[in-house]
């Protein structure tokens, strides 16, 4: 058997850091993704469990009996009820990824692969299998790499032990019903929390549902845009870990709490408006241009927010002096302290201003690109007759 998933990555278009403290968030996905092939039996690789990061030319193999050695295997699989890894069950996750020898440049990998040990576990059991990975979302930089990555997985296992079995659609994708999604939503959340710490939940739902979200204390809101939006994402390429810029908001929010408070709460009703603004249709009384100087006041009032909580960095406040040059207005996107920043590109922009942002963006070094906004979730095809 063969088992194809396919999860986006997303852009937050308002409210990191507040979302994981109760506020509201607005989150859409982008066209960029991560895919897993998942290989159930190899010839000649009976009692292996193998990983393969493409992009990163990296590989892992455990055998099967390695593994339940190593681990408490009382309550496993246990695919369709779901359980957070106990810190137990993540030191001894650890002790196993730790065998094999990651390169220091990727040490951040560690966490993820960890990841996937406990969700295949988990959802699998102890079979034999190869997951091939590749994405084209730059790691570790805002676009929610580590959400699709655990969506991908998630939905590629959970088809593979059955719990998700629907009919498939001429493309031979499974139609997934939406107590599916909801169940690959929630072990994407549990690998979530072994890569983030103390994720909202927003990243992978968004992957999970695709399209654009409302996200308050776990609870999702579909949104449907009646505003085209626009927007540039330039990578700034500085590297930076969300764990720990979560962490650092947390404790800022333990030092100040009633700073943080209105600030977490000055954020929610800037997600609020964002999002009434964003759902507003054209035959609303508001021009789109308008609008538009709404959404770069919203944007920029949450960018002057993220910097109180210390999620800013030189990088980003270099494309933020750059894209207003050009009067347009930027905000970081994820967890900030580097990766991904967002322009709002309004719809009457003359395109040789675009080119000319992106040329001196570049020429600091940094990537620029337009992604396409709000397509579907994550997509599953399975293929029994390999
Ligand atoms: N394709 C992948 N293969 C293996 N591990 C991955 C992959 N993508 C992400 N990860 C894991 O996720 C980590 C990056 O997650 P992190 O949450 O810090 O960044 P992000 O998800 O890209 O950004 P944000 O959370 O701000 O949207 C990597 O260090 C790695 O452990
Ligand atoms: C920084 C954060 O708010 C968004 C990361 O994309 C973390 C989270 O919500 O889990
Ligand atoms: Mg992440």
């Amino acid at each position: 058997m063969e088992i194809r998933a396919r999860a986006p990555g997303k852009i937050i278009l308002c409210g990191e850091h507040a979302v994981v403290h109760g506020c509201a968030a607005v989150a859409a996905s982008i066209d960029l993704c991560t895919q897993v092939l998942l290989q159930s039996s190899q010839d000649g690789d009976v009692g292996l469990l193998q990983l393969e990061l493409k992009d990163l030319n990296l590989q892992f193999s455990w055998s099967i009996s390695r593994i339940q050695d190593f681990l408490p295997s009382e309550t496993l699989p246990l695919s369709s009820s779901v359980e957070c890894c106990s810190s137990d069950m993540m030191e001894r996750l650890i002790a196993l990824v730790a065998e094999h020898n990651i390169p220091e440049a990727n040490i951040g990998l560690a966490v993820g692969v960890s990841a996937f040990l406990w969700l295949y576990i988990s959802i699998a059991g102890f079979k034999t299998a190869k997951a091939i990975v590749t994405s084209n979302l730059p790691m570790g930089s805002g676009l929610g790499s580590s959400a699709s990555f655990c969506v991908a997985l998630s939905a590629s296992l959970l088809a593979l032990s059955g719990t998700i079995s629907s009919a498939s659609d001429q493309d031979g994708n499974l139609v997934l019903g939406e107590r599916e999604r909801e169940l690959v939503n929630r072990w994407a959340f549990e690998g979530e929390r072994i890569i983030h710490g103390r994720p909202s939940g927003i990243d992978n739902s968004v992957s999970t549902f695709g399209n654009m979200i409302m996200f308050k204390s776990g609870e999702l809101t579909r949104i449907k845009a009646g505003l085209p939006l626009k927007m540039l994402i330039t990578n700034t390429k500085v590297g930076r870990n969300t764990k720990a810029l979560v962490a650092g908001v947390a404790e800022r929010a333990g030092r100040h709490p009633e700073a943080m408070s209105s600030v977490f709460k000055a954020i929610d009703a800037i997600s609020m408006e964002l999002s009434t603004i964003i759902q507003s249709g054209a035959s609303d009384d508001l021009s789109i241009i308008e609008k538009e100087e709404k959404l770069q006041e919203l944007m920029e009032m949450n960018m002057g927010l993220l910097q109180s909580m210390g999620v800013s960095h030189a990088s980003i406040e270099m494309v933020l002096q750059t894209t207003l040059k050009y009067k347009l207005t930027s905000k970081l996107t994820g967890a900030g302290g580097g990766g991904c920043v967002l322009t709002l590109l309004p719809s009457l922009l003359p395109s040789n201003v675009v080119e000319k942002v992106i040329a001196v963006l570049e020429s600091h070094g940094f990537q620029c690109f337009i992604a396409a906004i709000g397509g579907g979730g994550v997509e599953v095809c399975v293929n029994h007759r390999l």
